[in-house]
């Protein structure tokens, strides 16, 4: 149901996800708090070729890995981790930033454990879920993806898991924390509008290589004809009348 105008037509209101983040229009909040990570390595627990992407996953029937502060109430516990990527190093991310594309953006899935039951169940609520968006910009091989990447090999083709345990995904993390948040939703099918964006000002680095590497998994199954997953970012949505927040001036 959208807005009524004096036409009354009814104008609907996108909330979709991504787009792109004109830093200057942003609104620094001073009552936005700082993020805090409580992540538990050991609830890292296998990595999954999901067909448009591969998706690291943790364990999450109970708070152990938890997002705090930040823009949200309370806190948000993790359940996986994927990247989004090009054919080539000259897009790839989903967010822009002024205009500006990176090669990838690995996005940080986090459900609403206080209110809902499970991820599937918190994703039909506005306060369902928490995404930390991070830009990967080209540069030195990245040993902590390396340390992901290396698994790639296993889970070649759709479908296919293999163990993944003991990874601290705050080594993942940029030193500088500051963020834009703004409300949106899922990038992928069926385009939830549940989450809470919160994109890191900071970028992680990565290889050529390594990005390579990303667009050599399968989204086809072992008994088809191999294709590859050459990208899978969605291209930027209209922002409409959202206003995105900036933790710093
Ligand atoms: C839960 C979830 C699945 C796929 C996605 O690209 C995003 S952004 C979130
Ligand atoms: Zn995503």
């Amino acid at each position: 149901m959208g807005l009524h105008n004096s036409h009354h037509k009814p104008c609907p209101t996108h909330l979709q996800s991504p787009i792109n983040i004109h830093t200057r229009t942003a609104k620094y909040d001073p009552s936005l708090k700082p993020l805090k990570f409580s992540y538990d390595p050991k609830t890292a627990k296998r990595i999954v070729n999901v067909g448009h992407c591969f998706n690291v996953e943790f364990e999450d029937t109970c708070d152990r890995s938890v997002l705090g502060e930040g823009p949200l109430t309370g806190y948000y516990r993790l359940c996986q981790f994927h990247f989004h990527w090009g054919s080539s190093d000259k897009d790839g991310s989903e967010h822009n930033i002024d205009g500006k594309l990176y090669p990838a953006e690995l996005h940080i899935v986090h459900w609403n454990s206080k209110k809902y039951t499970s991820f599937e169940e918190a994703a039909q609520h506005s306060d369902g879920v928490a995404v930390v968006g991070v830009f990967l910009k080209l540069g030195d091989t990245n040993p902590v993806l390396e340390s992901i990447i290396q698994n790639l090999d296993r889970v070649k083709t759709k479908g296919k898991t293999c163990p993944f345990t003991e990874f601290d995904l705050t080594d993942l993390l940029p030193k500088d924390l500051n963020y834009w948040t703004y409300m949106g939703s899922l990038t992928t099918k069926p385009y939830f509008e549940c989450v809470t964006w919160i994109i890191l000002q900071e970028a992680i680095t990565v290889s050529s290589e390594q990005l390579e590497q990303f667009r050599r998994l399968q989204c086809t199954s072992e008994n088809e004809n191999p294709s590859f997953i050459l990208e899978n970012h969605r291209p930027v949505q209209p922002l409409d009348h959202r206003v995105v927040r900036s933790s710093c001036p």
